[in-house]
C-alpha cells in the first residue's frame, strides 16, 4: 500500500526509522551499518532501506531539507507503515562558543520561526520536545562510547539564508545548542499523531566562527553519531522489554 510519495509495502518498514536529511546519507548509513539490507522506496530518490542492526530489525530513510519535507514523510510513516520511533539523524550549524564543528548535539527540545506547530495547535505555542527515553538512551549511548554530547533546544529555520543578521546573537543568548531545518516539524508530527521522536546532530560547521568539517572528518564523526543512534534503540529496546 503506497503513498503518495513512498513506494513500500506495509511491513516493509521496521517499527524504528533513522531520518537523516540527505536520501545519499540513508545509503550510506544502510550500507555501512545494516546487515541485509534491501532497498524499499526510490519515489523522488528518497531512498529507504530495511535491514538488521545486531539483529534488530531497523530502517532507515531520507527526509529531505526542511519542515515541510520532513512532515509528510514522518507523518505518512506513522500512519501508513505503522512507525512507532523516528530518529532523525542530521547536520547542523554551532552558534555558541562552547560547541564546535565535530561536536555532536541532541535536541531536547526545538524552537522554531516555521508557523506549523501553531497551525496543528490551535494557534497556542507547543512546546515541540523530544521523547524523553529516545533522548535519555541517545545520552546514554554516546556516554558508553565516550562521545561528549550537548544536550538542549535546537533552532528548526525555516530559512538557511536567513536575511535577518542578528537571529543568531538571539540564539547565541538563548543557549541554542545548534541550527538545523526539521526538529520542531518532526515532534510537531509525532506529538500529532502518536509516535516517538528524538534529533541527534553533528555540527558540520559553526555559524559564527566559519569553521566547518572537511569531507573526511565528516565522515567518521556522522559514524559516531550514527551508532549512538542504533545503540539507542537497542537501550530502548532493552527498557521496553523490562530488563
Ligand atoms: O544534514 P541534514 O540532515 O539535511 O540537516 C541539515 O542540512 C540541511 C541544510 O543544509 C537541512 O536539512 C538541515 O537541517
Ligand atoms: O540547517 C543548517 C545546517 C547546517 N548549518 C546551518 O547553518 N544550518
Amino acid at each position: 500500500m503506497a503513498t503518495p510519495h513512498i513506494q513500500a509495502a506495509r511491513g516493509d518498514f521496521a517499527d524504528t526509522v533513522l531520518m537523516p536529511g540527505d536520501p545519499i546519507r540513508a545509503r550510506y548509513i544502510a550500507e555501512t551499518f545494516l546487515e541485509d539490507a534491501r532497498c524499499i522506496n526510490e519515489v523522488r530518490n528518497m531512498y529507504g532501506y530495511t535491514g538488521t542492526y545486531k539483529g534488530r530489525e531497523i530502517s532507515v530513510m531520507g527526509h529531505g531539507m526542511g519542515i515541510p519535507s520532513v512532515s509528510i514523510y514522518a507523518k505518512e510513516l506513522i500512519t501508513d507503515y505503522d512507525v512507532k520511533r523516528l530518529i532523525r539523524v542530521g547536520s547542523c550549524g554551532a552558534v555558541r562558543d562552547d560547541v564546535a564543528v565535530r561536536d555532536v548535539v541532541i535536541g531536547l527540545g526545538a524552537s522554531t520561526d516555521s508557523g506549523v506547530n501553531r497551525t496543528r495547535f490551535r494557534g497556542h505555542d507547543f512546546a515541540a520536545i523530544a521523547d524523553f527515553d529516545l533522548t535519555r538512551h541517545a545520552v546514554d549511548a554516546a556516554a558508553t562510547q565516550g562521545v561528549p554530547v550537548k544536550v538542549g533546544n535546537i533552532f528548526s529555520a525555516d530559512l538557511f539564508y536567513n536575511p535577518d543578521a542578528e537571529l543568531v546573537e538571539t540564539l547565541r543568548r538563548y543557549g541554542i545548542v545548534g541550527v538545523e531545518m526539521e526538529a520542531a516539524g518532526l515532534y510537531g508530527v509525532a506529538a500529532e499523531f502518536g509516535a516517538r521522536a528524538a534529533t541527534i546532530c553533528t555540527v558540520s560547521d559553526h555559524i559564527v566562527k566559519g569553521d566547518s568539517l572537511s569531507s573526511e572528518a565528516r565522515a567518521t564523526t556522522f559514524d559516531e553519531m550514527m551508532t549512538i543512534a542504533l545503540d539507542s534503540v537497542l537501550r530502548d529496546d532493552a527498557q521496553e522489554a523490562g530488563a
